[in-house]
């Protein structure tokens, strides 16, 4: 599970989260909203332990998460609005590495079926990643995810530039995993897939949650009315 208590964040004196608190429960998937600029990015470094809190504190399955502290980045996956992997290296092969770093070691086959859950076609997992699509780097991505048996998943604009069809490929993989009980944070700008993927939805300004929504409670129009009256 994911918590932000009094969660703040200045930088040279400007604000740039003031006093945050929110969770994610196993099972939840929490999208987070605001305009440029809002905090959704320095939420997500802060869970990631890449920088330090100026107060309050980022606590993942109830440990503290202190900057380049190994406990509780074990819990967790990243995926950013591109995954960088080795480019020189085949899909089956990224998996295989970044498998290993986390502790995990499996054969081929368990790859392959790691891909293959994650929707990326048979033919590509041989392949290097340099001729990845966007879609089929954040396919590999989730398969990380997967392979790390990580709790909770932190994803940063996931499906900014992915077409209709690799964004819902998408959608449907992360409600797949918030089924298997996993913890999901993803920053983003789409209000529709927010209210398509999420359990929970979050609209910030200016370093502030304003609003945190159960998505069932909402559709796509009164979220962008919400939207916009807040930001
Ligand atoms: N390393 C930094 N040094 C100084 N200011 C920063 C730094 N990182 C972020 N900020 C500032 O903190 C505030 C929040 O930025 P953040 O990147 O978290 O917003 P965001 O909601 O993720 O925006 P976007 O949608 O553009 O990704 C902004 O005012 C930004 O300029």
């Amino acid at each position: 599970m994911l918590q932000a208590i009094s969660l703040s964040k200045n930088y040279q004196g400007n604000i740039a989260l003031d006093n945050l608190n929110l969770q994610v429960k196993p099972g939840e998937v929490f999208c987070l909203l605001g305009q440029n600029g809002a905090g959704k990015t320095t939420t997500i470094n802060l869970f990631l332990g890449f920088i330090a809190p100026t107060s309050g504190k980022v606590l993942i399955n109830n440990s503290e998460v202190r900057p380049g502290a190994a406990d509780t980045r074990k819990y967790l996956a990243y995926i950013p609005e591109v995954v960088m992997l080795y480019g020189n290296l085949s899909a089956i092969d990224n998996l295989d590495y970044f498998s290993r770093l986390a502790g995990f070691i499996y054969d081929k086959n368990h790859l392959s079926g790691f891909l293959s859950q994650c929707g990326l076609q048979m033919d590509a997992h041989q392949k290097h990643l340099a001729g990845f699509s966007k879609g089929m780097r954040q396919k590999v991505g989730i398969a990380i995810a997967l392979a790390k048996n990580a709790d909770v998943i932190l994803m940063d604009e996931p499906t900014s530039g992915l077409d209709p069809k690799a964004t819902d490929e998408f959608t449907e993989l992360v409600k797949k995993l918030g089924s298997q009980g996993k913890s999901i944070l993803m920053a983003t700008h789409d209000i529709f897939n927010a209210v398509n993927v999420g359990t929970h939805i979050g609209i910030m300004r200016k370093g502030q949650l304003i609003h945190t929504l159960n998505a069932s409670d909402i559709n796509a129009n009164d979220l962008q009315k919400l939207y916009l009256q807040t930001i």
